[in-house]
């Protein structure tokens, strides 16, 4: 395995959308050697808890926590702490929040760092506009008016100007992220379709070639792979192409 190969495979966060640990770790099996980060969102941690974090983590996987907080600031705060605490790699919060919400979570990752010198930092990031989310949906249901661009760069600066580390946006959104907030600021990016690929409930979407190229900084793949009958040729065809990208 060379190393170009192994920092694109770890920028490729799987998502483990699973009801059960059992049905999980058979992917983790399948995909078993790729460096690849993983990614536990509601589903998988509501049934399989922390446990499931920690095997991750003695696996030797980076570990992005998906549970998209959104909540007044103490409460926030004492998440972020606890998930601090779980020792991942990645979680995120809703930029919707507000910034006296993000700030809060930031106080909580600083109080867990401080009182266990064994932790490291994780990337926090916020969630702008999902990526089920389309013009339609944002104007007429939701009734925010204005297109998705410009709602997702007044979140990344808002999250920016917090003290975040990055971003949740599609791929469309990377250039004017990296414009916006600068190119060290992360964005991580799902609704990943490689060509001919289901969209699904996804609206914005790019394959992960396009991704890659637009400057995301992670893609986040999950029905791709986990839907595929073959999950870990699915993989190494999505590093491949980010590789070619
Ligand atoms: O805006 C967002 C935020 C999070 N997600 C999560 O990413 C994966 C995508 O899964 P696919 O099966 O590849 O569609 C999933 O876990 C979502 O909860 C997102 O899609 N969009």
């Amino acid at each position: 395995m060379n190393e170009a190969y192994k920092e694109m495979a770890g920028r490729l966060i799987v998502a483990l959308d699973y009801p059960d640990a059992h049905q999980a770790k058979a992917l983790l099996q399948e995909l078993e050697g790729i460096p690849c980060y993983m990614k536990v969102g509601m589903q998988l941690y509501y049934a399989a808890g922390p446990d499931f974090v920690r095997d991750l983590k003695t696996r030797g996987y980076k570990v992005f926590l998906d549970l998209k907080m959104h909540d007044i600031p103490n409460t926030v705060k004492g998440g972020a702490e606890s998930i601090t605490r779980l020792g991942v790699d990645m979680f995120n919060v809703h930029a919707a929040g507000g910034s006296e919400m993000m700030k809060a979570a930031m106080e909580g990752v600083d109080k867990a760092l401080q009182s266990d010198a064994s932790l490291r930092k994780p990337l926090v990031i916020a969630v702008t506009q999902l990526t089920s989310t389309g013009q339609d949906m944002l104007n007429q249901e939701i009734g925010i008016p204005g297109t998705v661009q410009d709602a997702v760069i007044r979140y990344a600066e808002l999250t920016q100007a917090a003290g975040l580390d990055g971003v949740v946006a599609s791929a469309q959104e990377s250039g004017m992220i990296a414009e916006a907030c600068g190119k060290d600021f992360v964005t991580v990016t799902p609704g990943i379709r490689p060509a001919g690929s289901d969209q699904g409930d996804q609206k914005r979407v790019l394959t992960p070639g396009e991704a890659i190229r637009g400057g995301s900084t992670y893609i986040v793949v999950g029905r791709p792979i986990t839907g595929s009958e073959e999950p870990r040729a699915a993989a190494e065809s999505i590093i491949k192409e980010m590789l070619n990208a």
